[in-house]
């Protein structure tokens, strides 16, 4: 199912194209949007709320037109902004009820769901406080309690983990994971830390200068590469020959051998040279793509 869909999406700035012709699409579960500061990711966030018209293409969310129907899609979605932004002399409470209210939430209603997700974020007796003394990682997690508390089809999380300490960013990645896996809310989540979406992603897409690097399910991003590197005690350049008299293509790195894996039979083929040349095998490894490797890849646009 399509939640997400953008078209040639461009937008310019007096001094910046922060996106640029962008097709892109976006199915449910946890979508992870990763560039680095200054990709686009948060002028994407703020078309597709609506909030900023594009200046080329086009963008739709849950099937309606950004551009034409900004206050319908920002019913049914939740949106968690990068930078802070409470009011420091409410208290979370307060503020949630608020925002449930803005919503269109009845007052007992308005209530009951602030304090339920409050505790869904975890924030307990502290959320009667004043937002003013709260740690980075409290307001976090208050700016994620307002995207849900309307119960929104989808939520937009802008920099979730930006400036929390590890532990507060592995919890906010729980979160993020339970929002997807058991509330059944789709999720577009925006970081510059890849490693991070790996975690918690179903699909990731890799913008950069506001172009698209690519969109993939997070399984092609970590699968095996098709390339083995063998290192032996010595003989390397024995090795390498043998190997490409029984048909295998071999380059040389540093002390390593990198060996494409054409056949499963490729193994064989190397285990039989080494022991026939009579070589001490110190590793044979097989090689796994990690989404950094996407920023490593030629670019194709
Ligand atoms: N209102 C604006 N006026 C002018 N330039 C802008 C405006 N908003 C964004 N930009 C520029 O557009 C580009 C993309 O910005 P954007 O905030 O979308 O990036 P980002 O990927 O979210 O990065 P960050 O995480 O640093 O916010 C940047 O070069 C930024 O300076």
């Amino acid at each position: 199912m399509t939640i997400l869909a953008t078209e040639g999406l461009t937008r310019r700035f007096p001094r910046v194209t922060a996106l640029d012709r962008l097709t892109v699409t976006v199915g449910s579960g946890v979508t992870g949007l990763v560039g680095a500061n200054g990709a686009g990711k948060s002028t994407l966030i703020k078309i597709l709320l609506g909030l900023l018209p594009p200046s080329a293409g086009s963008a739709h969310v849950l099937g309606m037109d950004a551009t034409a129907q900004g206050a319908e899609i920002r019913r049914i979605v939740g949106y968690m902004p990068e930078h802070d932004c409470l009011p420091p002399d409410l208290s979370a409470t307060e503020f949630t009820v608020h925002m449930a209210r803005m919503s269109g939430l009845p007052r007992t209603a308005a209530r009951e769901r602030a304090a339920d997700v409050l505790r869904h974020v975890g924030l307990y007796e502290e959320r009667y406080r004043a937002m003013g003394g709260y740690s980075t990682g409290m307001k976090q997690r208050v700016k994620l309690a307002q995207a849900l508390v309307h119960d929104p089809r989808l939520v937009l999380l802008d920099e979730p983990t930006n400036g929390l300490d590890p532990q507060g960013r592995d919890e906010m990645l729980t979160l993020i994971r339970k929002i997807g896996a058991e509330f059944g809310i789709s999720v577009l989540v925006t970081s510059h830390l890849l490693g991070e979406l790996e975690r918690v992603c179903d699909h990731v897409i890799v913008i950069d200068g506001g172009r698209l690097l690519r969109s993939s399910p997070i399984g092609e991003f970590t699968q095996t590469t098709q390339t083995v590197t063998v290192e032996v005690e010595e003989g390397q350049d024995a090795l390498a020959t043998r190997l490409t008299e029984l048909g295998e293509t071999v380059t040389a790195h540093g002390r390593m051998l990198l060996v494409h894996v054409r056949a499963p039979e490729t193994f064989d083929t190397l285990r039989d040279a080494v022991c026939e040349l009579d070589l001490c095998l110190v590793r044979m490894e097989q090689g796994r793509q990690r989404i950094e490797d996407v920023f490593r890849e030629p670019v194709n646009v």
